[in-house]
């Protein structure tokens, strides 16, 4: 068969730079960053957060936040630390409930939510992570045109992306077996994805844990010099919560 001629494609962008110009008009779009920005979206939602703005920048999100100063809490880091000024930083573990419950999240961090600029063309976008996965695959079953956007870190391909990527198109392709659907095309860096996931499930087969997977991968490499060890445990947890954030497009807010 020709690609045109599957009724549904899953394709990866395997960093943002990746996405040629109007390849997602038409398209559903997921937007992965493991470690950590859309790990903690998904967690601050779950936990009560009203909405999200993500923001390219430090000032971008200053200006936002400015906007409605008593409603809500300005999150991000740079080198992965927190911004001066700022509420608090990018942990998921930081965004309980007490501290963001009815309230609106501004995030600004260095790579998943300048990503997501990446995704305007797009009809739809949805937010996934390792602690979403099956919920978002759930949601794809029979969307016909699928492409997963990985963050990287700082403008280079990151595994724990990828590797969410793999999980993904997997779980989807299962769904779509069980239902019945016709044959689904995977694009190459579907197929690298997938591939690369189940190496890693393998490895978790013989004892190894998804989170020391990470614990060497470019993202997880930083979080853990600078102390975030427990963010990458948190982020390596598969199916945590079932929630599926979706980035509206006109009011650029997640909820
Ligand atoms: O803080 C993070 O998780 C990263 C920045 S760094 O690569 O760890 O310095 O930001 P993100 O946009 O969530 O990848």
């Amino acid at each position: 068969m020709k690609p045109s001629e599957f009724a549904h494609i899953v394709d990866v962008a395997l960093l943002p730079s990746a996405i040629k110009a109007d390849q997602l008009a038409g398209q559903t779009v997921v937007v992965v960053d493991v470690l950590r920005a859309t790990t903690t979206i998904v967690n601050a939602l779950h936990n009560g957060c009203q909405q999200i703005f993500p923001q390219p920048g430090i000032e971008e999100a200053r200006d936002c936040h400015a906007k409605m100063p008593d409603t809500s809490v300005i999150g991000g880091e740079r080198n992965g630390k927190i911004v001066d000024g700022f509420h608090q930083g990018n942990s998921p573990l930081e965004y309980t409930a007490e501290a963001i419950s009815g309230k609106s999240l501004i995030l600004a961090t260095t790579n998943g939510t300048v990503a997501m600029e990446s995704c305007r063309a797009a009809d739809r976008v949805l937010i996934g992570a390792m602690i979403n996965v099956s919920a978002v695959a759930k949601e794809l079953t029979s969307v016909p045109r699928v492409t997963v956007v990985c963050s990287g870190t700082d403008r280079l391909i990151t595994s724990e992306d990828v590797i969410f990527a793999g999980l993904l198109t997997e779980r989807i392709l299962e769904l779509r077996e069980q239902a019945g659907a016709e044959p689904t095309k995977l694009t190459d860096p579907a197929t690298i994805a997938m591939h690369h996931w189940r190496t890693r499930k393998a490895e978790m087969d013989s004892g190894m844990e998804l989170a020391d997977f990470f614990r060497n991968c470019r993202g997880g490499i930083n979080l853990v010099r600078i102390g975030h060890d427990a963010d990458v445990q948190f982020a390596s947890q598969i199916d945590l919560h079932d929630r599926v954030p979706e980035l509206d497009l006109k009011s650029w807010s997640i909820a």
